[in-house]
């Protein structure tokens, strides 16, 4: 993994462009999502802990909006179900070339990985096979919220029994105290990850236009709206949370 500091929004910008996934943040991005996501380590290991209870043989687990694959890696960890394989999808070109080298790398390094297609395409237009395990690991809030609920829907339709999706994302809070405390928090969190309060104000612009958060019951309202029978909370770090929903 590259180990290139985060110094995208370091000096002042006379306009902050929209945040793109472009061959700067690759770059960057081992090092931004871990100093930016609190709990992301955590999230993403048991990610794959959690997938190895919910992978059925001969089906597919996906990894949506891999970016370096950070998940899939994970997955291959710990999924030894027989049969299984992972198809990753991304629609950055340079995420996906990128993804690519790191799980070649993967795979020279262990034996027995669960085999792995990284995809370059819209996860909005994908054709989904069964599959016992997706995973939206901070993906749902970068696609367009009318586009929310009908993926959710082909996602539950793709799904098997004994399945699960994983959804994590940063929230949104209705109550505004909660709110702006757990904004709060993240700053708090982002400041003393070495990111400047210029480096933060810039990165904020950057993503209000594109990134889209809901709060928890939105989520779980669109979910059983999708056809998720449950839908359970099992990781929040100030206002970032992973759900499972079953199908
Ligand atoms: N319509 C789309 N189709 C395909 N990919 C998309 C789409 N929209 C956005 N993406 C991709 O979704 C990823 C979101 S990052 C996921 C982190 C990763 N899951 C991780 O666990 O490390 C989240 C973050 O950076 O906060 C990017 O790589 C986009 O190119
Ligand atoms: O940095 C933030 O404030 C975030 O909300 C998370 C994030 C992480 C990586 C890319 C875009 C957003």
């Amino acid at each position: 993994m590259s180990k290139e500091p985060d110094r995208l929004f370091a000096q002042p910008l006379p306009q902050v462009p929209d945040f793109a996934f472009n061959e700067d943040v690759v770059r960057v991005f081992p090092d931004m999502i871990k100093r930016s996501v609190p709990g992301y380590p955590t999230i993403v290991e048991n990610l794959g802990v959690l997938a190895a209870q919910f992978a059925q043989p001969g089906s597919v687990l996906y990894d949506l909006g891999s970016s370096l694959g950070a998940v899939t890696q994970a997955l291959r960890r710990h999924v030894r179900t027989d049969g299984c394989r992972v198809i990753a999808v991304d629609n950055s070109a340079a995420m996906v070339e990128r993804c690519r080298e790191y799980l070649n790398g993967q795979d020279s390094m262990f034996q027995e990985l669960l085999p792995v297609q990284v995809i370059e395409g819209d996860i909005l237009a994908l054709q989904f096979q069964p599959a016992s395990v997706v995973a939206l690991n901070f993906t749902l809030q970068f696609i367009a919220p009318e586009e929310r609920l009908a993926l959710l829907g082909r996602i539950r339709q793709a799904l098997l029994p004994g399945g699960a999706l994983i959804l994590s994302e940063k929230l949104r809070f209705n109550d505004a105290e909660e709110h702006a405390l757990l904004t709060d928090l993240h700053v708090a969190f982002k400041r003393a990850n070495g990111y400047s309060e210029l480096e933060i104000a810039q990165k904020r612009s950057a993503i209000e236009n594109v990134m889209k958060p809901d709060s928890l019951e939105e989520h779980r309202e669109r979910l059983l709206a999708a056809g998720f029978s449950k839908v359970v909370p099992w990781f929040q770090c100030l206002n970032f949370a992973s759900l499972i929903a079953l199908p």
